[in-house]
């Protein structure tokens, strides 16, 4: 059977319970999925919080090596988040785990149910800034602009390395 390995990057982000646990275990968690081979992790972040009134954010990237299409790839990231009690309340508000598809190879998706690349990486620092640690030349393919191009756009003075 022909077999493929596609690089993804994965934004991280939690601002409910313990953060920096949920968000290292979900990497972890990530690590052992099958079809999937953890390539690079940021550092962690402290972010404030976009979106209605809620608590900092701990937010993250990593680099993955899949095999797996880009849906069954989503699927999985949803069951990651469900498994760390992730409940769907207000658009933007509070949760326990957030995963979120970034980019998937150069493919550029637009389908009701996923998008490719995330609709709003180009605009969010807590996004760009750690996937600048780990992939600053990748291109994103809507924009032509390299992640490191990207970040330099954008405010990152709400993004902070955590000590
Ligand atoms: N690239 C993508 N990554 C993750 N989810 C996506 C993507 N494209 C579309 N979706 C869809 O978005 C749905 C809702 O995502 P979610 O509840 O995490 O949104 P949100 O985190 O509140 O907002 P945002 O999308 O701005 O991060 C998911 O169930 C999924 O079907
Ligand atoms: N700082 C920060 N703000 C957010 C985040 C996030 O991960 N970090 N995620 C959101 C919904 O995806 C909404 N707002």
């Amino acid at each position: 059977m022909e077999t493929f390995q596609k690089l993804s990057a994965v934004a991280l982000g939690s601002n409910l319970g313990d953060s920096v646990a949920i968000v290292q275990a979900s990497v972890e968690t990530l690590k052992r999925t099958p079809g999937i081979i953890l390539k690079a992790k940021s550092r962690f972040y402290n972010t404030k919080a976009i979106g209605p009134p809620q608590p900092d954010y701990i937010n993250a990237c990593v680099v993955l090596e899949v095999e797996m299409s880009p849906h069954l790839l989503l699927q999985t990231l949803l069951q990651i988040e469900n498994s760390f009690g992730r409940v769907r309340q207000e658009r933007w508000g509070a949760r326990s785990l957030d995963l979120d598809l970034l980019l998937y190879d150069n493919l550029i998706l637009r389908t009701e149910k996923l998008q490719i690349p995330h609709p709003r990486i180009r605009e969010r620092a807590f996004v760009l800034v750690p996937l600048a640690e780990i992939a600053p030349d990748w291109v994103e393919p809507v924009s032509g602009c390299t992640i490191k191009e990207l970040v330099e756009k954008v405010d990152c003075s709400d993004v902070h390395l955590l000590s």
